[in-house]
């Protein structure tokens, strides 16, 4: 009798949003940050991880005609661009996650990791963690960055209601990696509600995994962040050239 063939491992990038907090004149992730478009060094994280993955998917919005003028060399082989992005996050990686099994053939049973085209500082050896947390794990499991800081919470007006107890405080990031068949079902029960998709996983009664990431691995969000993200990126060169 023949055996199933070995979970394998998808990467899915949300990379239809446009970027209306960041202040530039198109959506974010196409702004040049040290030389080069913001996603490409997103890019660049999972495809130095090389043939553990199965390959690579961007999703984008279906008249998105930015990225070929941008990254002129994707999709090369073993990668995807799927124009199924949709009015939210949420939406995106559902319908990314529907065109990846229909146009790259991932199952159910495979994995994927999904990660923001906005967090482009992300490092090869995170994502490493992340999967070496995981991939053994029943649920799956997201980088995530313990609270570093003092927590209040507010009143409408803009005062200090209350200090809340932070020990148990985590910042979400991405990557988030989840068995595709079992986050299909969870975004399709919890809709648009989720802005993540441990959330979505939450709301099947089941307990993502907690994997500690860093500060650096932050979102490209605001008009400071282009100046921050391009500095990390620039010592970072720096430093490997030296
Ligand atoms: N409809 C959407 C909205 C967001 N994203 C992607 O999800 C990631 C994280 O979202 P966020 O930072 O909120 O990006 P935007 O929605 O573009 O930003 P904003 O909320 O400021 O408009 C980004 O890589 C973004 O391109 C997406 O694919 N489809
Ligand atoms: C998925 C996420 O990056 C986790 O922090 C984040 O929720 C996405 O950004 P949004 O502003 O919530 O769309």
């Amino acid at each position: 009798m023949s055996q199933p063939p070995p979970p394998r491992l998808f990467v899915l990038i949300p990379c239809a949003g446009t970027g209306s907090r960041a202040g530039a004149p198109g959506p974010k992730q196409y702004e040049p940050l040290a030389g080069r478009p913001l996603v490409a060094h997103t890019l660049d994280v999972f495809r130095a991880l090389g043939p553990r993955l199965a390959g690579i998917a961007l999703v984008v919005a279906p008249d998105d005609q930015r990225l070929a003028e941008v990254l002129p060399g994707f999709p090369a082989p073993g990668e995807w661009l799927l124009r199924a992005g949709g009015a939210t996050r949420a939406q995106s990686v559902a319908q990314g996650l529907a065109a990846l099994r229909e146009e790259a053939g991932a199952l159910p049973t495979d994995w994927v990791l999904v990660h923001d085209a906005a967090r482009c500082l992300l490092l090869p050896s995170q994502v490493d963690a992340l999967i070496g947390a995981c991939v053994h794990d029943p649920v799956g499991g997201l980088l995530a960055l313990p609270l570093p800081d003092t927590l209040k919470a507010a009143t409408p007006d803009g005062r200090v209601a209350a200090t809340v107890a932070r020990a148990d405080k985590w910042l979400a990031q991405t990557p988030q990696m989840f068995r595709i068949g079992l986050l299909q079902e969870a975004l399709a029960r919890m809709g648009d509600a989720v802005t993540d998709e441990a959330s979505a996983i939450e709301g099947l009664g089941l307990a993502p995994r907690l994997v500690p990431g860093t500060a650096s691995n932050f979102k490209v969000t605001f008009p400071d962040d282009f100046a921050l993200a391009a500095a990390v990126l620039q010592a970072r060169h720096a430093a490997a050239d030296r």
